[in-house]
């Protein structure tokens, strides 16, 4: 089967129950990122803000931004991936008034995504709808808004009491409402999950939200085992680059030390013999 562009319009349409199978994103970062990505054959590309811990080392995500995401987006747009771009907005880019966070998804759109990531649910709806309604597709985000770590007191698993589920299926509502066409869904239990993936027309996108979700998202590096930290407990490692990696750099700092790199393949000569003497 020959692969097609995947569009906003094509996400929109891939309900679980209307006989679609689940959706697959991945995060990336940069252009090698992407291109393996799309080669794996991934629905839809993630430029996530999370960037800000597994690329640059940072604690949370709040240190990125508008031009940090611009920058990244672009080398992910690079590889032109047939699977469908979206960018995080990232914090402090859509808080201060929805002139600044429609400004702010024009130039990720400009930097080659094709739809933006908006954490939050009634409080963001105005903004929500601001961008939608500048012609941006806009992908919701709720439970485990790592942009609230602040808020929370720290990654934790959200909506675990009766009160806040029916509180997070509201949000869900609202953003699908404000026009939002697919909505993350972190780290919350199963059950929540299912009932917004039952309730919403449009599709959810699971992380750590259970396997009753219209797809699922993980980041990158946490499937392919870059990066030493450990990971949290909605993570499948799939591969280790990290010791694939530092095997094959360990190898190159043998072959250094010992002679054994550069041989002849990977070196110039002077095959014209026109150098005679160099003073
Ligand atoms: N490598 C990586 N993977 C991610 O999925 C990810 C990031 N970084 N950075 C941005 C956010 C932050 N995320 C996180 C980070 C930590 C936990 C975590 O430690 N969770 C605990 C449960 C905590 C609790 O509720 O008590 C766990 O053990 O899973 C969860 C999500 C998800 N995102
Ligand atoms: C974890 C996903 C959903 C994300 O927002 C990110 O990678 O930044
Ligand atoms: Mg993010």
């Amino acid at each position: 089967m020959i692969r097609e562009r995947v569009t906003v319009p094509s996400i929109r349409n891939s309900k679980v129950r209307l006989g679609h199978e689940p959706i697959s994103m991945i995060t990336a970062y940069d252009f090698p990122g992407a291109r393996m990505v799309d080669q794996a054959g991934a629905d839809m590309i993630l430029v996530g803000d999370s960037l800000a811990m597994v690329v640059l080392g940072h604690k949370d995500t709040l240190s990125v931004t508008i031009d940090d995401m611009v920058h990244h987006t672009k080398a992910v747009a690079a590889a032109d991936p047939l699977a469908l771009i979206v960018t995080d907005m990232p914090w402090m880019s859509y808080h201060t008034g929805t002139k600044d966070a429609v400004v702010g998804a024009s130039k990720l759109i400009r930097a080659g995504a094709s739809a933006v990531k908006i954490e939050g649910g009634a409080i963001r709806a105005k903004v929500i709808k601001a961008i939608v309604e500048a012609e941006i597709p806009v992908v919701g985000h709720l439970g485990l808004t790592p942009q609230s770590v602040n808020k929370f007191g720290g990654f934790r698993v959200q909506a675990k009491s009766n009160e806040q589920a029916q509180a997070l299926l509201e949000d869900a509502k609202t953003v699908e409402a404000a026009g939002a066409f697919c909505l993350v869904l972190e780290a919350i239990p199963d059950v929540v999950a299912k009932a917004v993936t039952n309730t919403l027309s449009i599709p959810t996108i699971g992380i750590g939200a259970g396997a009753q979700c219209d797809g699922q998202v993980l980041v990158f590096h946490d499937i392919l085992g870059y990066g030493s930290k450990k990971p949290p407990k909605f993570v499948k490692r799939y591969a280790n680059l990290e010791e694939l990696g530092i095997e094959g750099l360990a190898r190159y700092v043998k072959d250094v030390r010992t002679g054994h790199f550069p041989d002849d393949t990977q070196t110039y000569h002077d095959s014209d013999g026109v150098i005679s003497k160099l003073y």
